[in-house]
């Protein structure tokens, strides 16, 4: 059985791509101005496809903005070919993009994308700084099924209890506080997280370890893409949590197995500060058939 329609070498369609990564979480990059491509989601997971495809956790589109005042619009697919609202390292991927192929010569950055308007900033080293947006409690903007937008609540996992933080940074975490995420059952309550029915738009499932008031350790199974070197959302959203249980203060290094990012919040209301690197890797071509 072929996984994917075999290349006859008619219908098909070519696509240009760079692959780029912020701290291993990869992503197949598309200029939806010049060539006028989305990918529907069985294009998408063909492209995240890393036997068939080029692969990547998610896929970012760069458009034209559809908002007066506002420099571009980007949207995100996961690997699972599902559009999301947001993604921190792949909003710095972003900046590079449009920078290093000329499309804007600013260095302050408007975009839009499917949860509102995000500010990313270039920086002088080269790394970037991203205005994330205020995060968000309430249970229906999760969404999750609960009447409380309490810092800490139960969710039964299985046989067992365990106790999460709720975040929304555009799109839905559930943070646990875990003694050492080297040996946290990531994948196993990862999947059963993503997928609970207390979340009815899957989530986001972040393991963190408080190393001290300023550093933390990270996991993340993100939803649609499973466990990833880096999670820039998923960082936000546990430093977020780690201040509302008493546990951290800004700023935060939050150390993934990609590597690290710094972010910033000073509390209810206002928004989150993310910086770190964002990396090309390579530009191609790839062949999509047209029947896909
Ligand atoms: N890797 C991203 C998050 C991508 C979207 C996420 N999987 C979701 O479904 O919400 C990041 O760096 O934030």
């Amino acid at each position: 059985m072929w996984l994917f329609p075999r290349h006859t070498g008619e219908g098909v369609m070519k696509i240009r791509f760079t692959k780029m990564h912020g701290l291993g979480n990869d992503f197949v990059v598309l200029d939806a101005i010049s060539q006028r491509f989305v990918p529907n989601p069985a294009q998408a997971r063909y492209l995240a496809d890393r036997h068939f495809g080029v692969g990547c956790d998610q896929i970012l589109v760069v458009e034209k903005a559809t908002l007066p005042g506002i420099d571009f619009r980007y949207r995100i697919f996961n690997a699972d070919g599902g559009e999301v609202e947001q993604c921190g390292n792949g909003a710095r991927c972003f900046v590079r993009y449009v920078v290093d192929h000329g499309l804007t010569n600013k260095r302050e950055i408007k975009v839009e994308t499917r949860s509102g308007i995000i500010a990313p900033r270039l920086e002088d080293n080269g790394e970037v700084t991203v205005d994330m947006g205020v995060p968000r409690f309430a249970p229906n903007e999760i969404p999750f099924i609960s009447d409380s937008d309490a810092a800490v609540q139960p969710l039964r996992l299985g046989a067992h209890d365990i106790d999460i933080s709720v975040v929304s940074m555009g799109n839905p975490h559930a943070v646990q506080v875990v003694s050492d995420v080297n040996t946290a059952p990531v994948a196993v309550e990862g999947a059963m997280i993503e997928s609970h029915e207390y979340f009815p738009q899957r989530v986001n499932a972040g393991f963190m370890q408080v190393v001290d008031r300023h550093a933390i350790r990270l996991r993340v199974y993100e939803r649609g893409a499973g466990e990833t070197l880096a999670c820039g959302t998923g960082a936000c959203a546990a430093v977020v949590a780690g201040i509302r249980r008493g546990l951290l203060d800004s700023p935060v290094r939050v150390s993934m197995r990609g590597g690290a990012l710094s972010i910033a919040w000073n509390g209810p209301g206002q928004p989150v500060l993310m910086t770190g690197p964002a990396t090309n890797v390579f530009e191609g071509e790839i062949e999509l058939p047209e029947e896909l």
